[in-house]
């Protein structure tokens, strides 16, 4: 998958060099690029914004900025070998579509990313009507927080998207196990998790994990994913099979 990030501080993605990210780009699994937007001013002061026409509080960005950025980076990528069409186009905004885990999976299945995370009150929006014509563009945001700019949102979707590539989590762990992947364990958080040594300052592992019962273990560890979603996510257990609410061993 190509990645591009286009933002005034390519430096906040430093963290994609490091850990699963900094693995799968050294595997080539994933490709990115980070550009920085005030490449494509014209001023001695690489101005990106300015004030708000019907006038309010902060700052706009520039749209011609973002056009010129956008038309180079993909220019280039498209003159690059083995670069599919054209990149979906994702801009963080605060009222964007929710980023879940959904979102997520449509975005794993894409071979290319174009990021625009922003910063002050966000691009001039004839930048999106202008792409949204020729490029699929999605605003998207996560969380309902409120965050100074787009590029920790860019970080977020990243690490989501990319974890779920092919080759990305190795043998030992699989997406399918995840708390919020489709499937068996749709809508269930995950259980305790435990480690050696056995008993730790007095703390016990539960006898069941050392019995070497699997079908016990399977069915103790599905108990304690629904006992937790039911105490700390009941909008979640309201999304679950029936079936499986019935055939949880409440034990209470
Ligand atoms: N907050 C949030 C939020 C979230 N929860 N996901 N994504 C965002 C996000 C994305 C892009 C920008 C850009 Cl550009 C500027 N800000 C700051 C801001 C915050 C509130 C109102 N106006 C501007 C952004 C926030």
């Amino acid at each position: 998958m190509r990645v591009d990030i286009i933002s005034i501080f390519p430096e906040y993605f430093a963290p994609l060099d490091v850990s699963l990210m900094g693995k799968a780009r050294e595997r080539g699994i994933l490709d990115i690029r980070l550009h920085q937007l005030r490449d494509w001013t014209h001023d001695v002061h690489k101005t990106v914004d300015d004030t708000p026409y019907g006038g309010g509080p902060g700052m706009v960005m520039k749209p011609e900025i973002w056009g010129e950025a956008i038309d180079a980076v993909v220019a280039a990528a498209l003159a690059e070998r083995g670069v599919p069409g054209e990149p979906r186009m994702i801009v963080p905004t605060p009222s964007g579509r929710p980023f879940t885990q959904e979102v997520a999976l449509e975005y794993a299945e894409e071979p290319w990313l174009l990021f625009a995370p922003a910063r002050y009150e966000g691009i001039d929006s004839r930048v999106m009507a202008e792409y949204g014509s020729r490029l699929r563009v999605d605003e998207v945001g996560i969380g309902d927080y409120v965050l100074a700019g787009g590029e920790a949102a860019v970080l977020v979707m990243i690490e989501a998207v990319a974890r779920l590539l092919p080759g990305v989590l190795g043998n030992a762990r699989s997406v399918t196990d995840d708390s919020f992947a489709p499937g068996v364990m749709a809508n269930l958080l995950e259980g305790p998790v435990y480690t050696k040594p056995p008993v730790w300052r007095g703390h016990e592992v539960p006898e069941v994990l050392l019995s070497g019962h699997h079908g016990k273990i399977a069915r103790w560890r599905r108990d304690e994913a629904l006992r937790r979603t039911l105490e700390k996510r009941p909008e979640l257990a309201s999304r679950l099979d029936p079936a499986t609410l019935d055939a949880y061993d409440r034990k209470v």
